[in-house]
């Protein structure tokens, strides 16, 4: 019997079918894919993306959408600093539950505090948490503004907005920084920085077939 958090005389119950043997009929191993960057850089696009080509695939992935998760498990939580941790908290969890059933969870939330991440990175075996840093800038970001979020928090309609008065910590060690740069013109184009290897890229797609393509060569698309 142990005590866990605020819970007494609990006992883990195992079962005899284990990871092994779900990933075994998935043909697959389970990991998280944990996008992270500025509202409006493309974290749900790129997720949609990643979900759909390994679908296309036979591969089973999910995914847990800021967004989305916010309006049920966490719908009690707001965006100060200790109930965005507590969100966090909560989808890294639930994305380890995932990944233990067998399946690709893709995690996209901002997830804007450094401690927040590497708390989930550590909640899951050696290698099965990739963390892809999309790494647009404030600038792009805004004058995307899908959902005109960004110009309620400049005119000061919403407070606490990250990249406005809201702090983001970029990933200091992460397995992919898919980034923008300035051209010479002024125009921005899409570059890729690859902790594996450099190569060029322009669509969420292409960036979706990288991270696949690590997916692959790591082991995690056979059982
Ligand atoms: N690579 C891209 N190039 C151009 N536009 C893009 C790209 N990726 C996404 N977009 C567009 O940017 C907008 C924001 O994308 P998306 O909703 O995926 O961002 P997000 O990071 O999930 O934002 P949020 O955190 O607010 O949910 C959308 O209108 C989308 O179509
Ligand atoms: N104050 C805010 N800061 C950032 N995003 C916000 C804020 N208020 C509403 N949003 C919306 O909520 C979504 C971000 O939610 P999460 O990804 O769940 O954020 S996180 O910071 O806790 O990881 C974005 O789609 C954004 O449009």
């Amino acid at each position: 019997m142990s005590n866990v958090g605020n819970s007494t005389n609990i006992l883990w119950h195992d079962c005899p079918i284990q990871k092994q043997d779900r990933q075994q009929l998935l043909q697959q191993k389970g990991c998280v894919i944990w996008l992270t960057g500025l509202s409006g850089s493309g974290k749900s696009t790129i997720a949609c993306a990643l979900s759909r080509s390994l679908h296309s695939r036979g591969k089973l992935s999910y995914i847990l959408d800021g967004d989305n998760i916010r309006h049920g498990l966490n719908h009690d939580l707001s965006f100060r600093a200790e109930d965005r941790s507590e969100n966090i908290r909560r989808i890294g969890e639930v994305a380890k539950l995932f990944a233990d059933a067998g399946v690709i969870c893709i995690t996209s939330l901002i997830s804007p505090y450094q401690k927040d991440r590497d708390a989930c990175r550590a909640l899951l075996p050696k290698g099965d948490f990739i963390e892809v840093f999309i790494d647009v800038p404030l600038q792009v970001c805004e004058a995307r503004d899908p959902k005109g979020l960004y110009k309620l928090a400049r005119a000061g309609k919403i407070k606490g907005f990250t990249g406005i008065d809201d702090p983001y910590e970029p990933p200091c060690s992460c397995e992919f920084r898919f980034s923008y740069s300035f051209q010479k013109t002024g125009a921005f184009i899409l570059q890729i920085v690859l902790q594996q290897k450099g190569s060029g890229c322009k669509s969420p797609s292409d960036m979706a077939e990288i991270v696949i393509s690590y997916l692959e060569e790591n082991g995690y698309l056979r059982a």
